[in-house]
């Protein structure tokens, strides 16, 4: 619609225009109806269709009218892109938000937040650009063809040189000109490069400062900055070098016609009169349009990227099963092997059950492949062999949301939404009760420091609000995980950074609690899984030993030596 508007737009600048000549003509004669030729005639035809009086005043009228038509719908095309345009950046911006929430967490891993982030906030938004522009430029193109076609049609020769110039001019500019898509790539690059350093001297603040990696970091800020900055420049020099170069040769080639027309044409003064107009129209009509066409290319490259990301995202959209599960009694490792790359095999034949009501425990070395575990039975990731079963059927039948419900993960460094302390303990089951909450906020020990906050439940965390020290982080995520109405509570160090005397004042109302859960616990503190029914020494992605605390004190195996080192601690 956009498109026929606008070259509708282009008619009307077409019709105003050719009022130039019955009012010239009109103004020279007492009796313009005996001029002839068909342009007149056609506007006496119309007056007289309309019953319209055929005279200098009202042709004035009549130009004014077709104007304001043609401006006007001129203002709606604009406005009509600037929506569209819009819409089409909110659409690919939740397009790619909805992706990137559910992508696997390993694409996260290959791709890094920061350039998520770039591809969801910037990227879409010079892509919505391309629409806005593109149809101005198209608006654009049809006014130009429109002067064309009434130059062509006073005097076809004088319009065919005139093209001739001005089309040799716009491709010796093209050709001089760095491509925009080039131009637009470097800037994108550079773009990505600077919001990535930002990032990391943002949000790892305390590292830059207790590191000294302030110069390190700023200068590969500056390096980016700069290569941004030229890169953005070079873009618009580019684009005023296109503009000022054609209307200069463009201002030439109107005054070599003129002296054309009048020396070796026969035209009338009014014939002459639109085609100089239309010609001083035309001229930067085109050159806009050389400009529009650079930067339509340059938002383009964006818009490349952008779509490329989205593909991306949808090849990398979590698997899930369709078998909706509401209950989990026990889970199985059978024979599971896993690795994030080919480099290193992080599981090698793995297996072990846990089931509801037995407390299960990892331990083992750092990097043995604990928290892999946590993130398989989670579905962060999929084994590369061997099949994770929950009472008999493998997980990865199961609808993944229904999954993740059966399951509490507490993790080490858990994540605190900017919300009130409330709405962050709640966040895996909205309907608990103020009572609830309390109930999980005494066992998780969040109650010893609530009162402390200035509003209790309501006070508000995150990033504006107060910042929780690390034991109390965890213990805000563990009241979220006890509150889920799940089957298993699977602890990856959740008390690590508690004191010992509180965690294990935990570690004892987790235990003592009469609900029936089934806990597979990860922990370096060898006290925190004493009680377990069942403990497995993991050493390089495989299970050395396993029995309980006394059988594997009493194997004097790599548990026993652990245990005597930490006791004597
Ligand atoms: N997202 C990841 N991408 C690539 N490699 C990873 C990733 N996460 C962990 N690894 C690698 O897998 C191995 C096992 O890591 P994992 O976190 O499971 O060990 P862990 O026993 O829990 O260690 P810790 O006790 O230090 O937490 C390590 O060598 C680690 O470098």
């Amino acid at each position: 619609m956009l498109v026929v508007l606008g070259g509708f737009v282009a008619f009307l600048e077409g019709t105003g225009l050719s009022f130039i000549y019955p009012i010239i003509e009109t103004a020279q004669t007492n009796d313009p109806t005996n001029v002839s030729g068909p342009v007149m005639e056609g506007f006496i035809g119309t007056y007289q269709f309309f019953g319209i009086p055929f005279s200098l005043g009202y042709l004035i009228v009549g130009v004014a009218f077709v104007m304001t038509i043609r401006y006007t719908m001129s203002f709606l095309v604009r406005w009509l892109a600037v929506i569209l345009g819009k819409q089409y950046e909110k659409h690919l911006r939740t397009r790619a938000f909805e992706g990137a929430l559910d992508a696997e967490v390993q694409y996260y891993d290959e791709q890094g937040t920061d350039d998520i982030l770039n591809a969801i906030i910037t990227e879409t938004r010079y892509s919505g650009r391309v629409i806005k522009q593109g149809i101005a430029m198209l608006e654009t193109l049809f006014l130009v063809l429109m002067y064309i076609a009434v130059m062509f049609y006073i005097t076809p020769s004088m319009t065919l040189l005139a093209m001739v110039l001005l089309g040799g001019i716009t491709v010796l500019l093209r050709v001089v000109i760095e491509p925009a898509v080039t131009v637009g790539t470097r800037v994108a690059e550079a773009n990505e490069l600077v919001q990535e350093t930002v990032q990391a001297g943002t949000q790892g603040i305390r590292d830059v400062k207790l590191f000294g990696l302030r110069s390190e970091v700023f200068s590969t800020f500056s390096e980016s900055i700069d290569q941004y900055t030229s890169s953005e420049i070079d873009l618009t020099r580019n684009e005023i070098a296109i503009k000022n170069f054609f209307e200069l040769s463009a201002a030439i080639t109107i005054f070599v016609l003129i002296y054309v027309g009048f020396t070796f044409t026969g035209l009338s003064l009014g014939e002459l009169g639109i085609f100089l107009i239309a010609m001083f129209q035309l001229a930067p009509k085109v050159s806009d349009l050389n400009s529009k066409v650079y930067q339509v290319e340059g938002y383009l490259s964006h818009a490349l990227r952008t779509q490329t990301f989205l593909d991306r995202l949808d090849r990398h959209e979590e698997h899930s099963g369709a078998r909706s599960v509401t209950h989990v009694s026990s889970i199985e490792f059978d024979g599971v092997k896993f690795a994030y790359n080919e480099d290193e095999q992080v599981l090698r034949e793995l297996s072990f059950t846990a089931n509801k009501g037995d407390f299960i425990a990892f331990v083992g070395q750092s990097g043995a492949g604990k928290s892999t575990i946590v993130s398989l039975i989670a579905r962060m990731y999929d084994p590369d062999q061997g099949e994770i079963r929950a009472d008999g059927v493998p997980i990865t039948e199961y609808n993944l949301e229904s999954w993740r419900k059966r399951i509490a993960v507490v993790r080490q460094q858990p994540f605190i939404f900017t919300d009130s302390l409330e709405n962050n303990i709640t966040i895996g089951n909205r309907e608990a009760t103020r009572q609830e909450v309390e109930d999980v906020c005494e066992i998780a020990k969040v109650d010893e420091f609530v009162d402390d906050l200035p509003n209790g439940y309501e006070s508000q965390l995150g990033d504006d609000g107060i910042r929780l020290s690390g034991g109390q982080r965890q213990r805000v995520a563990l009241a979220r995980a006890l509150l889920k109405d799940a089957d298993f509570l699977v602890l990856d160090e959740a008390t690590s950074d508690l004191d010992s005397s509180l965690e294990k004042e935990v570690q004892a109302a987790i235990e003592s609690m009469d609900r029936e859960y089934g806990i597979i616990a990860i922990a370096h503190r060898l006290s925190t899984v004493k009680n377990a029914d069942q403990i497995y020494t993991v050493e390089k992605g495989e299970i050395i030993e396993s029995g309980t605390h006394q059988e594997l004190l009493a194997e004097e195996g790599d548990y026993a030596d652990l245990y005597t080192i930490q006791s004597k601690a």
